[in-house]
């Protein structure tokens, strides 16, 4: 059995980024940036005074000074300043030639055209050409995910379009004779595909297109056309259910049959063992077993990077562990890497406390829906008492 960040690498490894398009600024959000973006001139391109009040020359102060016109922002004023002059400005105009400062307002007495300023330091009120960014710098790199800050900051540069990656299709398969779709009526003997939904829903959380299909019944040969089917319309395949080995696990005998090849069929993980990844046609298929649990995990493990990867985002990024005390002892871990459901709660010193549930079971969902993260057991790791820092991973 491999280990989790060995089937990582080999998910990594295999997983090439989407093509790209170019799209509207608005259109950009959440995406994934395809492209450096650069500044097309400085901001501000001109001096500009940061106060409503007079333009002038610190020289001058303290005196009266004589205003000879107004520059607005949008409305700059055209002729240079000479000794004892100010000009009328406001937030934003740009900076007369000849003026080095700004009196505010609230400073100045005003008689008519003539000004009685205190002494001003040299520059004050004043914000400098590319104080916030200078011509042709890089403001955002290739791979940033466009929040609205970014989006903003590429409007500032000048672009009204960004290069990003087109979201990944990924078709999401679940399978199952005791599975009914929800809002089907099930039988006596069967339960609700909540993890074909789930699955699909966190694909497209993380950035994906995701189509569902299914549930379908316990046939390797329906499975295995269902397969056939959506890889050369999607560049990930998903399959959830029928990991294992039990008679009625048919994800991995379809695969086979289709001429897949097979790079894992187990992981040392806790819970998740029964994951797999295979190529079928060229395209990659990752198994995720069907209990909720696992399946959560596995996707937060595997499918998150992936997807990461796919969209041109840095895949290492989203499973760095943060540090917590457990509340409870937890006790020595066995051979498997393991993931365990936790509330996280914050005291009133800052300090972040990790309360693993008692239900550890992977078939609880509802656990894991009130989760917000997952404790971190490395192989064969010690009693961890309560109190004791341990890694976790935001769910
Ligand atoms: N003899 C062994 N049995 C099992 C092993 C093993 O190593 N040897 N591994 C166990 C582990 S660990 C897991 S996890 C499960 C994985 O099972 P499968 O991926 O084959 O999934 P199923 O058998 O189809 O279902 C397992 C469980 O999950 C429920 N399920 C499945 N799909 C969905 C869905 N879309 N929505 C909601 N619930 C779903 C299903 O009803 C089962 O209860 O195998 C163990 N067995
Ligand atoms: O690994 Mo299974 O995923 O323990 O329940």
């Amino acid at each position: 059995m491999i280990s989790v960040s060995e089937a990582r690498a080999i998910i990594l490894a295999n997983a090439a980024p989407c093509e790209s398009e170019t799209v509207e600024l608005r259109a950009a959000l959440g995406r994934a940036l395809r492209e450096d973006v650069r500044a097309f001139r400085a901001q501000p391109p001109f001096r500009a005074s940061a106060m409503d009040g007079y333009a002038l020359r610190a020289s001058d102060t303290p005196g009266v000074l004589r205003m000879i016109g107004e520059a607005g922002a949008g409305r700059a004023f055209g002729r240079q300043l000479r000794e004892g002059e100010c000009a009328r400005i406001f937030t934003g105009a740009p900076l007369p030639a000849g003026a080095d400062s700004v009196l505010i307002q609230e400073d100045a007495v005003r008689d008519g055209e003539l000004v009685t300023s205190l002494a001003v330091e040299l520059g004050r009120h004043v914000r400098s050409a590319g104080v916030d960014f200078a011509a042709d710098e890089v403001l955002l790199r290739a791979g940033a995910v466009l929040d609205a800050h970014a989006i903003a900051l590429a409007a500032a540069a000048g672009k009204a379009s960004l290069k990003i990656s087109l979201k990944p299709r990924v078709a999401v398969l679940s399978g199952g004779n005791e599975l009914v779709a929800p809002g089907q009526q099930p039988g006596d003997d069967q339960i609700f595909d909540s993890m074909g939904v789930g699955i699909a829903a966190l694909a497209e959380q993380w950035g994906a297109n995701a189509t569902r299909i299914g549930p379908l019944a316990d046939d390797a040969q329906e499975i295995a056309e269902a397969i056939a089917a959506a890889i050369p319309e999607h560049d990930l395949t998903i399959v959830v259910g029928g990991a294992s080995v039990g008679d009625h696990d048919h994800a991995r005998p379809a695969v086979r049959e289709l001429g897949g090849e097979l790079f894992f069929e187990k992981v040392a993980m806790r819970p998740g063992k029964p994951t797999w990844l295979a190529r079928v046609g060229g395209r990659l298929i990752l198994g995720l077993p069907g209990n909720p649990a696992s399946a959560f995990v596995c996707a937060r493990l595997f499918l998150r990077p992936l997807l990461d990867q796919m969209c041109s985002r840095d895949p290492g990024a989203s499973t760095r562990t943060l540090k917590a005390r457990v509340r409870t002892t937890l006790s020595a871990n066995g051979a498997r890497e393991t993931y365990m459901r936790a509330v996280l709660e914050t005291d009133e010193t800052g300090q972040t406390w990790a309360l693993a549930p008692a239900r550890q079971d992977s078939s609880l969902l509802s656990v894991f829906a009130n989760a917000q993260a997952l404790i971190v057991r490395a192989p064969d790791a010690a009693e961890a008492p309560a109190g004791a820092i341990v890694d976790v991973l935001p769910r």
